[in-house]
């Protein structure tokens, strides 16, 4: 039997979106394939005077709304498939807040933390060097994603200006302050969550202190659980690939974001300040009103969907839940926030990046805050409005409203009825 694929996933979810709209046959013939993909292996010295090589990809999957936009994943499971699938992701994602932009990915198969920081440069370096033909502020424009940062990219925008012959920093977004990266773009995936949370609280009936676990603490996590533990909630469980700590009395914050900085998993924090360690499944069933998965795709699954008791899961996470395991949370009722609307606040402060480098003029981080808060809500009560209306799930409509509109730019082309009559 062929391989069931994550594209292959991605493509159910497309169809489901379809199923529920009247759109030209030539949409979907254009969206279930990606424009291109390429494939190289990067060569470099590593500092014991030896040569490695690495796989990498870059996916423009579709650009038919903008240049493609969409991050590079540094990761040692990384494959062409999850690379095409989270460019088709993005291409979804854009089309939800409306972007000027089309969908795109990459992925160097590597484990990064096994580099030394003069390896990594070299690898970031080559990547551009192998890819710069692709990119462009108004062809493929990449940011950040697991296991890349700014400083990756600051690296990756010098390599393309060098390459170019002069600076272009809309090439790259999530790049350090001082190399033209935009104030809010650190925390602006989790705050775009935080933002759809605090505006749909009320229709999801949502009250007063909420209990919430956070599967995954890197970027995405680790804001999430400041924003809301700012506004009073109680973080109860955290876990990153070291494993999970809870408190029934919700964690101390500072502990566990200071042992992040030291290089430490959560799971250091045990035994001080009520932590217990608990594992990796248990943190899916922990009692809480909001789950957020901010790890990596795939992890809930059909063999542990149904011990989730969270009432509304906030994907942070790209693909945090599979098909089946949608099936199964849609029947227990709870509430899914899917990832192309959840977490869209990083490519959109991503896209405000892109305009105050290509203007020249830079805004205030409130600017930020608030376009990013603008967008989120409206774009947020649309999907509320269309899963209402056609009485779907939040992620069938979050598809539906970005199809409607890669269809219209689609179909703006000329479909098989235009060039028949
Ligand atoms: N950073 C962004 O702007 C952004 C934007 C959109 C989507 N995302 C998505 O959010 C997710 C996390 O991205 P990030 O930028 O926070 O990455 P990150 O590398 O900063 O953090 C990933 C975290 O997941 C943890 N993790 C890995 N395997 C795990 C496991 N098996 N169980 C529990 N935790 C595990 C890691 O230890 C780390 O804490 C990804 O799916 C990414 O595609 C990130």
């Amino acid at each position: 039997m062929a391989e069931h694929t994550l594209l292959d996933d991605a493509m159910v979810r497309l169809d489901e979106a379809a199923s529920h709209l009247s759109i030209d046959p030539d949409v979907i013939e254009k969206l279930k394939y990606a424009r291109e993909t390429t494939k190289v292996r990067l060569m470099i010295r590593m500092d014991d005077g030896s040569r490695k090589s690495f796989l990498a990809w870059r996916c423009r999957y579709d650009d038919t709304r903008g240049p493609t936009k969409g991050g590079i994943r540094f990761h040692p499971g990384s494959t062409a498939d999850e690379v095409e699938t989270l460019a088709f992701w993005m291409t979804f994602k854009c089309a939800v807040m409306n972007l000027p932009y089309g969908g795109g990915k990459g992925a160097v198969q590597v484990d990064p933390r096994k580099l030394s920081k003069a390896e990594l440069e070299r690898l970031s370096r080559a990547y551009i060097q192998a890819f710069a033909r692709i990119l462009g502020p108004d062809r493929d424009i990449p940011a950040p994603d697991v296991y890349t940062n700014s400083i990756i990219m600051g690296w990756m925008a010098d390599e393309y200006a060098q390459i170019v012959g002069q600076h272009e920093p809309a090439v790259i977004t999530g790049k350090p302050i001082s190399l033209g990266g935009s104030l809010g773009r650190g925390d602006a995936t989790a705050r775009g969550g935080y933002y759809l949370v605090r505006h749909l609280a009320a229709d999801l009936k949502l009250d007063g202190q909420l209990r919430v676990a956070v599967q995954g603490f890197g970027n995405a996590g680790q804001h999430i659980a400041r924003l809301l533990g700012s506004d009073g909630h109680r973080i109860v469980a955290v876990s990153d690939s070291g494993g999970a700590i809870f408190s029934d009395n919700g964690l101390e914050l500072d502990a566990l974001l200071r042992a992040k900085t030291e290089g430490n998993s959560v799971v250091a924090t045990a035994g001080t300040n009520g932590h217990e360690v608990i594992s990796p499944g248990q943190l899916l069933g922990v009692e809480c009103d909001l789950l957020v998965p901010s790890a990596l795709e795939n992890m809930i699954h059909e063999e542990n969907a149904a011990s989730i008791r969270a009432k509304l899961v906030l994907e942070l996470a790209n693909g945090p839940i599979t098909p089946e395991a949608d099936g199964i949370l849609k029947a227990a009722g709870t509430v899914v926030l899917p990832d192309i609307l959840a977490n869209a606040g990083g490519v959109t402060v991503s896209y405000f990046e892109w305009v105050q480098n290509r203007q020249g003029f830079y805004w205030p981080v409130e600017e930020i805050h608030q376009r990013l808060q603008a967008i989120v809500e409206r774009e947020g009560r649309a999907v509320w409005n269309v899963s209402r209306e056609k009485g779907v799930t939040m992620r069938t409509a979050a598809y539906v409203h970005a199809l409607e509109r890669l269809a219209e730019s689609i179909e703006a082309h000329g479909t098989q009825s235009f060039f028949q009559s």
